[in-house]
């Protein structure tokens, strides 16, 4: 592990502070969500409000998939209430649903059309459009309009689902691990144009993903999922100002980790005693060294090495 913070590779957009009367864009509460026997969400509370860009990050199998389809209608709920731009959502469709773009895990609908035939037939159904934002993305995105949906790689029709997502202007944009399938080089770029078209007032990015990095180029808040339950949400800046990965070393070694105020985590490692604390008390972390004849160092962690500790 390296107490260096990864160099944010292209410079944060600031988000546009939301309108103080605005609603949250999204609102739940009490959310449970059960597979036969299996809670996978638990008495689940969440709000994000509106002209934020939040990554939802959870381990394999935590429910971010679950949740995220909960959120838009796709998957029945066991309990709880789940408001959209203020109101609840009942059943997908009707026209708040038009405020709403998805881009799933995975997209594999009618893979016997061709691109352009498929954008053309999905702009039908909605009210707002934009056929100049739909040309350019496909440009830039290298998209074949005359190419069968079926014959398209899986990066590529991630690319495709995004565009049909973001063309209708939504207010709220839910991606699940929208960048799974890209390279990195892709991912980056296209991080960067998603995260540029959605940085307008009153706009609202939710997306899942288990890439730190991805995160770290969005600057966006953080909302973990863990046991079924969102354990937090902040700002990522906010975590890496607070979160210190705290390490002591000495050469007897520790039979158990030091008591240290604010400590999340820790374990022993040999000679060294590694906790995770929020907001260290510095003068008192040197006083313990001290006391304990310990070598003391204070590091930054990287948003992968904070994931691996708390997720
Ligand atoms: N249709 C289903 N029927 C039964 N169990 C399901 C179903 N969908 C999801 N699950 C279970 O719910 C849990 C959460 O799955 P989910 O796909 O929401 O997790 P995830 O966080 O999105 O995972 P990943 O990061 O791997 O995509 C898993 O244990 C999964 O097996």
């Amino acid at each position: 592990m390296s107490g260096t913070q990864l160099a944010s590779p292209m410079p944060p957009v600031l988000s546009p502070a939301p309108h103080p009367d605005a609603p949250p864009a999204l609102q739940v509460r009490g959310l449970d969500k059960s597979f036969k026997k299996r809670q996978v969400l638990n008495a689940l509370d969440w709000s994000v409000p509106s002209g934020r860009v939040v990554g939802l990050l959870g381990r394999n199998g935590a429910g971010k998939t679950t949740l995220l389809r909960c959120l838009l209608g796709l998957s029945p709920i066991d309990g709880g209430h789940i408001d959209l731009f203020g109101e609840p959502m009942l059943e997908p469709g009707g026209e708040r649903m038009h405020r709403i773009g998805f881009v799933p895990q995975t997209f594999d609908l009618f893979p016997w059309m061709k691109v352009r035939a498929y954008l053309d037939f999905t702009a039908a159904f909605y009210a707002r459009w934009n056929p100049e934002l739909v040309e350019r993305l496909l440009t830039n995105w290298e998209l074949d309009v005359k190419q069968k949906i079926g014959e398209l790689s899986q990066g590529q029709r991630q690319k495709l689902a995004i565009v049909r997502a973001i063309a209708p202007d939504p207010d709220l944009l839910v991606l699940d691990e929208p960048v799974a399938s890209l390279d990195p080089q892709a991912r980056r770029a296209f991080m960067g144009e998603l995260l540029a078209l959605m940085r307008a007032p009153g706009k609202t990015v939710i997306f899942s993903t288990h890439i730190t990095a991805d995160l770290e180029r969005a600057d966006a808040d953080i909302s973990l999922l863990r046991e079924g339950r969102i354990q937090f949400t902040r700002p990522l800046a906010e975590l890496r100002a607070r979160m210190k990965r705290v390490v002591l070393t000495r050469t007897e070694g520790w039979t158990q980790a030091p008591t240290v105020a604010g400590a999340l985590k820790s374990q022993v490692q040999g000679e060294q005693a590694v906790l995770l604390v929020e907001d260290p008390v510095v003068e008192s972390l040197h006083s313990l060294a001290a006391n304990e004849h310990a070598h003391l160092q204070i590091e930054t962690p990287t948003l992968e090495d904070l994931f691996v500790e708390l997720a």
